[in-house]
């Protein structure tokens, strides 16, 4: 229990300071609860001495003000430090988590690590959030509170102090094996409550899909068992902890029973005065409140350790190496020496070597699966090369800071995440302190303005706002507004293998060579005209480079790219 305590105590790291606030308040609270005990005892001696007088009645009114008013004081303030503590720890590690995800690296971001990571950012720390502080509060306050009430019986009767003692101690033994039993259940509830995130974002990701098939109707058997199984521990967890709740309690009202019954005993053998007796009477049933709210406590007290583990994960992930240092390179040539590359176990890259010219047009072309996307993800180092070396500007890339080696890159994808905010926000996101006119501008290079002035709110349009969609060309052009604004000197572009409408095919042909001016450019090229311009084209198939050379050289060859050609040609005749 204690090692749980300490566990919470670091997560807290900063707000350390306002539980630390709270628990002292808490024990004020209780010292404020109490002061109902002295009214009591005015009273029943003021009753059983048949002196009471208006004084008496003033001290005990008094003493009753103070202790309401005092409790409602500390309570509140104590809710105030301890909301503050939670929402802080449980943001501060957001933060983190989403910093640390910017050097992992990609081949992490599995479908099960991102319902890990979606859990841990959202129910797990959600958990903290709320019941956290809570929890240390609760427990470590109404322990500290209860001993120095224990105390204050062993000194003001010894029999009725050993009394509460030992009801205190049989608490602790029951609620410490009730925190040991839920040891193995906590991390099987939060096991399935990962599995359950995550089945649901595969269900949420592929609900195109289950609606182009028809499939609707067809039970979703993997989200089923995940609620089921997250059904069933949540109930197990339950059902473990409920008899050691029942035996707290029962412990606890036999324990008053006895403190009740010790009171009249003593009275009657003449070893306690009346006064006592009646007031040790009241006090045996407020006297285990405070214990009894720290086990309701440790009942979540494993839950939130498990909880907080669980959060922590994220510190082990393995980052790329930051050992790198701000590099900014005289020129951008970019060479893959000896590279080879695997996902995981599968062999992708094979002794991959290629050199790219600073400033010139790199096309790459190949089969379907045979390697193109990965070598353009290698170069920005979204993955880490098996063996070789990938080299910008005469400097191996793993020497660069991440943020150094992205400075140099911009990457146009066919597939354009946006975000969920306004379009000049979207296109800011090249380069987040360019004023709005940079972003106009940038917009008009990119053949974008027009289509976003024409919009009722224009450059504020919030993406996904009201059902607000872009089309495919349209996002493409946006994000090569992005790209132009951030204007980096080497350009990964992985062209639109749809067919664009005519229209938009003249717009993004001129949005891309006011991109590409002046750069070093590498594109995954799907279209002949693209690639007959190219200074080189890389032929890749099955992770290796097959041919190489510029269009009039590789035409005359047999060989993937001639059929490549062959094909482009069949399809625009199609299309005539
Ligand atoms: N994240 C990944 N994890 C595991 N395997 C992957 C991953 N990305 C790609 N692959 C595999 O690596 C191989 C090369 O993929 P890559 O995307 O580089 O091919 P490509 O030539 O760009 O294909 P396409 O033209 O269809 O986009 C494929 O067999 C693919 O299944």
């Amino acid at each position: 229990m204690i090692e749980i305590f300490r566990k919470i105590w670091r997560f807290a790291g900063k707000e350390q300071k306002n539980i630390r606030n709270s628990i002292i308040i808490g024990f004020f609270n209780a010292i404020f609860h109490m002061l109902q005990i002295g009214a009591i005892f005015l009273t029943i001696q003021a009753l059983v001495e048949k002196n009471a007088n208006h004084t008496t009645i003033w001290y005990v009114l008094g003493l009753m003000i103070v202790s309401i008013a005092g409790k409602i004081a500390t309570n509140y303030f104590s809710q105030l430090q301890q909301t503050h503590a939670g929402y802080f720890m449980a943001a501060n590690k957001r933060v983190f988590i989403g910093n640390r995800m910017k050097l992992i690296p990609m081949g992490f971001f599995n479908q099960s690590s991102l319902g890990n990571i979606t859990g841990i950012s959202t129910t797990v720390l959600g958990d903290v959030e709320t019941t956290a502080p809570m929890v240390l509060v609760l427990t470590l306050g109404g322990f500290i509170t209860t001993i120095v009430f224990t105390v204050y019986m062993l000194v003001f009767d010894w029999r009725m102090g050993l009394i509460t003692l030992a009801g205190v101690l049989l608490f602790c033994l029951i609620t410490s094996a009730m925190e040991k039993k839920s040891r193995d259940t906590a991390p099987k509830r939060q096991k399935a409550q990962a599995e359950l995130v995550e089945n649901i974002l595969e269900t949420i990701q592929g609900m195109g899909i289950v609606k182009s098939f028809n499939l609707t109707k067809i039970d979703n058997k993997k989200v089923d068992k995940a609620i089921e199984s997250s059904k069933i521990t949540n109930l197990a967890m339950e059902q473990l902890i409920t008899p050691y709740t029942i035996m707290q309690e029962g412990i606890l009202r036999i324990f008053s029973v006895i403190m009740m019954a010790a009171a009249l005993y003593f009275y009657f053998n003449g070893t306690m005065q009346l006064t006592y007796s009646l007031m040790f009477i009241v006090v045996s049933f407020i006297i285990f409140e405070q214990i009894e709210s720290a086990g309701h406590g440790v009942a979540i007290l494993r839950v939130c350790g498990s909880s907080i583990e669980q959060a922590n994960q994220m510190d082990d992930v393995p980052l790329m190496d930051e050992k790198g240092i701000i590099i900014k390179p005289d020129n951008h040539e970019i060479i893959f020496e000896h590279v080879d590359f695997s996902y995981e176990k599968r062999q992708i890259l094979k002794d991959m070597n290629l050199q790219i010219k600073d400033k010139t047009m790199t096309a790459i072309i190949g089969p379907s699966g045979s390697g193109k996307s990965t070598i353009c993800n290698l170069i920005a180092r979204f993955w880490d090369v098996d063996s070789g070396n990938i080299m910008i500007g005469g400097k191996n890339i793993k020497d660069y800071t991440l943020e150094s080696l992205m400075e140099q890159i911009s990457m146009v994808f066919q597939n354009v995440y946006l975000f969920g905010d306004t379009i000049e926000n979207n296109i800011r996101f090249g380069r987040p302190n360019a004023t709005r006119e940079e972003v106009i501008k940038a917009a008009k290079k990119a053949c974008c303005h027009e289509f976003i002035n024409s919009l009722p709110n224009g450059y504020d349009t919030v993406i996904g706002d009201k059902g607000f969609a872009l089309s495919g060309g349209e996002k493409q052009r946006i994000s090569i507004a992005r790209a132009i604004l951030k204007d980096a000197p080497i350009i990964i572009f992985d062209e639109a293998t749809a067919n664009v409408d005519p229209e938009n095919e003249v717009h993004l042909q001129k949005a891309f060579e006011e991109l590409t001016r002046n750069k070093t450019i590498i594109m995954i090229a799907h279209r002949l005209k693209t690639v007959r311009h190219a200074n080189q084209i890389l032929v890749v198939d099955g992770g290796k480079i097959v041919q190489k050379g510029r269009h009039e050289e590789l035409i005359e060859q047999e060989g993937i790219y001639k059929r490549f050609v062959g094909k482009r040609k069949e399809a625009v005749s199609w299309s005539i």
